[in-house]
């Protein structure tokens, strides 16, 4: 693709007026639903193999998975941008029969690189809505307010190559922004911006969409990025969604041990279960053993335990013993004191466990090489 074609790609355009909002998303219906769709290239099949995925009207949802996870793919289908098998509908209607042309310019596509034509980058954002159809009175108030939005209206005159890694990406995210589409597909936003402003971007965005109705689809690597701004989330694994949820369920209860990984799980414990009369009963790798009364999928391999599952337990800890926790006892490597929390990994045998404790449930100090006990409710586990 030339520049000027994934630039048209880009902000989903042609130079048509805007039709007649007839068939404007109604608020129960999805924006997206794709059922059973495939990709592939020419040297490998299903880049892409989505089952199951739709979005409704002004959800925030990210997109999490390790790199070549095809995420990027995902994006790009659903921007009508590369070719696939199977069902897609797009703001209710059916992508086969109706025009794509009209369909994209309904949604909006951030792309991972920077794509900036070359002229001012006040040009750049007014030929987003130029390509709409938008009357001209109204874009130079409108590209005034994208660029002031993401902190780059003193760009305005700037020639766009012209511009720093970061600068061009905050005018990327205004030309995404500009045009109030019903779907933003968001590529890496983050992505070469300072960890001081990223905060702030997503949050922008996240405030634009929503006062918009605007339903995001967010693919980062920035973990801090998808916490901020996504109630739900997708997990994708070999173009496969392995898990589809709430995103703190992909937090605590992640589907895989890649994902675990993946989310920050602080603790991944090979362990085995053995079924017992009065429930399951799981062996840690380090010889701990305790009684899990849920029930347990098997077979698994490894018990994941958050690092604020733990306790300090000791006698003058102001958290009070539970009935049925599990205690550890192992000896200090490293704490990190953090604002109130502190972070604490304790060997255990040939495990180091890592316990995220609030400051406040410690009720003395706790010193390297000391020989701690840290509990854990069997209810906080989850199993892969
Ligand atoms: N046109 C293509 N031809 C061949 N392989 C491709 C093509 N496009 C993508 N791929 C492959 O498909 C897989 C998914 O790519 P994609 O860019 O969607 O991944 P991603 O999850 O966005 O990765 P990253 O996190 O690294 O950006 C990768 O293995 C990639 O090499």
């Amino acid at each position: 693709m030339n520049m000027m074609t994934e630039f048209k790609s880009f902000v989903n355009l042609q130079s048509y007026p805007v039709a007649r909002q007839e068939n404007l998303t109604r608020m129960n219906e999805y924006v997206l639903n794709m059922q059973q769709v495939n990709v592939d290239s020419k040297k490998r099949k299903n880049i892409l193999s989505i089952e199951n995925f739709a979005v409704r009207p002004g959800e925030l949802v990210a997109v999490l998975g390790p790199n070549g996870a095809g995420k990027s793919t995902l994006l790009r289908t659903i921007n009508l941008l590369q070719p696939y098998r199977g069902q897609m509908q797009l703001f209710g209607q059916d992508v086969c029969h109706t025009n794509k042309t009209l369909l994209r310019r309904r949604s909006a596509l951030v792309f991972q690189e920077t794509l900036l034509l070359n002229d001012t980058v006040f040009n750049n954002v007014a030929k987003v809505l130029e390509f709409r159809g938008i009357p001209a009175n109204k874009i130079k108030q409108k590209v005034h307010t994208a660029l002031a939005t993401f902190g780059c209206e003193h760009l305005a005159n700037r020639s766009a190559r012209s511009l720093s890694g970061g600068e061009a990406k905050r005018v990327c995210i205004a030309c995404g922004l500009v045009a109030d589409s019903e779907l933003l597909l968001l590529d890496e936003p983050s992505a070469s911006l300072d960890v001081g402003i990223r905060a702030e971007i997503i949050e922008k965005i996240r405030q634009s969409a929503q006062a918009r109705g605007s339903a995001v689809i967010l693919v980062s690597h920035n973990f801090t990025d998808i916490l901020h701004f996504a109630e739900r989330a997708i997990a994708l694994f070999d173009g496969c969604i392995v898990q589809d949820d709430k995103l703190e369920m992909l937090i605590r209860r992640p589907a895989n041990e890649q994902l675990a990984r993946l989310v920050g799980m602080d603790n991944i414990i090979p362990c085995r279960v053995e079924r017992g009369s009065r429930g399951y009963f799981i062996k840690l790798a380090n010889s701990i053993e305790f009684l899990y009364p849920g029930e347990v999928r098997t077979p698994i391999t490894a018990c994941c335990l958050s690092g604020d599952a733990f306790y300090i337990d000791d006698t003058t800890s102001s958290v009070p013993y539970q009935p049925g926790m599990v205690t550890i006892k192992g000896r200090v490597e490293r704490i990190v004191r953090g604002i109130g929390i502190y972070t604490i990994w304790v060997k255990v045998g040939e495990q180091t466990l890592i316990a995220r404790v609030p400051q406040s449930h410690i009720s003395g100090n706790v010193y390297q090489h000391e020989i701690i006990k840290l509990a854990f409710h069997p209810r906080d586990a989850h199993f892969i």
